[in-house]
């Protein structure tokens, strides 16, 4: 089975580093009595599937934290720069879902570290069921199979590079092989 794009999964095997995903339940449950919006927080923030936002044009001259943007300029967020901003983030690009432990920061919108789904009067109208469907999606695949990666590459060792489009890809395509769990 092949996953080339922005994927939830693709993150969980990074930490992983186990025979068996199953093994990394205990702390996605953990975070689910927090809050949704946090779980997929740190999946998101890292590998946002929509790294650019689309270009916006200021109607009115603005300060944005200093930087001065005159009407008419052009203003493209960077969201997948947010996301590992150092300035913001203890170890960027590192996958630490437990840093969201505790924290309030989430991908409502209303934090700006963190908007996967942008924010303000654009915000994506599907995030509801994006919240809904990581869930489900990443919820059956653990519990339906056992991930082994594909010629016995070890996960800690897996490419983990991403590489720019319209939605974020992996550089190289992410290979596993599920064993079905359920008869
Ligand atoms: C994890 C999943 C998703 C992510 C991270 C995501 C992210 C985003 C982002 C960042 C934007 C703003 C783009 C921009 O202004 O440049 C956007 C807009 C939009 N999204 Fe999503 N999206 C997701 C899923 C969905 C789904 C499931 C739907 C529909 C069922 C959807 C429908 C839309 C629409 C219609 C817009 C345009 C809204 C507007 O311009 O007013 N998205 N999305």
């Amino acid at each position: 089975m092949e996953f080339d794009t922005g994927c939830v999964l693709w993150s969980i095997m990074e930490k992983a580093g186990k025979p068996n995903l199953g093994d990394y339940f205990p702390i996605l449950k953990k975070i689910d009595l927090q809050d949704r919006a946090i779980f997929s927080g740190f999946v998101l923030g890292l590998y946002p599937p929509v790294p650019l936002l689309l270009p916006y044009k200021a109607t009115s001259d603005v300060e944005i934290n200093s930087y001065k943007v005159p009407e008419g300029a052009q203003v493209l967020v960077n969201v997948w720069a947010i996301g590992r901003d150092g300035t913001t983030w203890d170890d960027p690009n590192s996958f630490v879902p437990e840093r969201f432990l505790g924290s309030d920061v989430d991908v409502r919108g209303r934090d700006f570290e963190l908007i996967p789904f942008e924010a303000g009067q654009r915000i994506c109208p599907g995030f509801p069921l994006s919240m809904r469907m990581l869930y489900l999606m990443l919820g059956t695949l653990i519990h339906s199979f056992d991930w082994k990666l594909e010629g016995g590459v070890k996960p800690e060792k897996m490419d983990m590079d991403d590489k720019f489009g319209i939605t974020l890809q992996r550089a190289q395509p992410l290979l596993a092989v599920p064993r079905c769990l359920i008869i």
